[in-house]
């Protein structure tokens, strides 16, 4: 499904990732995972086709990114970014405008609505519908985004930190809607997380990234005091409770 193979990434002279490699199936959940700044954000639109790598190459089914058109990409990959500007219109244009690679004439189709009333129903923004995007809690935006992603029907679904601006219970509850399209619709979720507790809960498998390359990639068993206190300089303990691991930092208050 996703192959990223030997990936090299520079802005300009600085390099950002070297030696990328890796391939996830359809179903799966993944997280990308590592300090700010390690590079993740970068990975995420190198994969999205928004960078152009110096090196390596991502497929998509066997195909290269670069030899599909616009159109295509948009029916295979979502992307939902870290930061998005918001235009006067309304959570319900918003979402069928996700649709737009899949319009076949001047107006929507009755799939297309079909399609938004279902995300409205999934992501519980039925009863924001008609409010301006302007008008909304960022938390509210962050699900329009991602509903807006989920209605372009894409095989691989790429987001940024999507539970940056949401309270605990939308941050369980949005984890929730991806693994289950993950399962149920066996669209390939790749997520960049910093909540180390939350990618343990929902993903399949990690990859941390440091010091431009992967660190290391797996289930759960990679994620091991060791391994976390190395990419993040921070001594932790994993602990176990009820047969699910939890990551707990050690630390001082002074
Ligand atoms: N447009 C750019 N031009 C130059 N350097 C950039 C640009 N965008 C990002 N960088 C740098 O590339 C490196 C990787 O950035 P990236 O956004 O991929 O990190 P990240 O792991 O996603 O970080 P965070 O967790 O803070 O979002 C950083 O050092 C960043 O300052």
């Amino acid at each position: 499904m996703l192959k990223v193979d030997n990936l090299e990434f520079s802005f300009k002279d600085f390099q950002v990732l070297s030696g990328i490699s890796f391939e996830a199936k359809k179903g799966e959940f993944v997280s990308i995972l590592g300090n700010n700044g390690a590079g993740k954000s970068t990975l995420l639109k190198c994969i999205a086709k928004l960078l152009k790598p110096k090196r390596g190459v991502v497929l998509i089914d066997g195909k290269n990114v670069n030899s599909y058109s616009l159109n295509q990409l948009s029916k295979n990959v979502a992307y939902v970014p870290q930061r998005y500007t918001t235009n006067r219109i309304t959570v319900y244009e918003a979402i069928l405008l996700g649709r737009k690679p899949h319009f076949t004439g001047l107006a929507p189709c009755s799939e297309d609505l079909e399609k938004v009333e279902m995300a409205l129903d999934i992501f519980d923004l039925k009863h924001l519908a008609f409010r301006y995007l302007d008008e909304i809690s960022g938390g509210e935006l962050q699900k329009v985004v991602i509903a807006r992603a989920f209605v372009q029907e894409p095989k691989v679904l790429l987001l940024d930190e999507p539970i940056n601006n949401l309270d605990l219970k939308n941050q369980i509850e949005v984890l929730r809607i991806l693994r289950k399209l993950s399962r149920q619709e066996e669209i390939l979720v790749v997520v960049i997380l910093h909540d180390l507790n939350l990618a343990i809960r929902f993903s399949d498998w990690f990859i941390f990234i440091k010091d431009k390359k992967i660190f290391a990639s797996g289930g759960k068993e990679i994620i091991t005091a060791d391994v976390i206190s190395k990419v993040y300089g921070v001594d932790v303990k994993v602990e176990k409770h009820n047969d699910e691991i939890f990551v707990v930092p050690i630390v001082a208050a002074v």
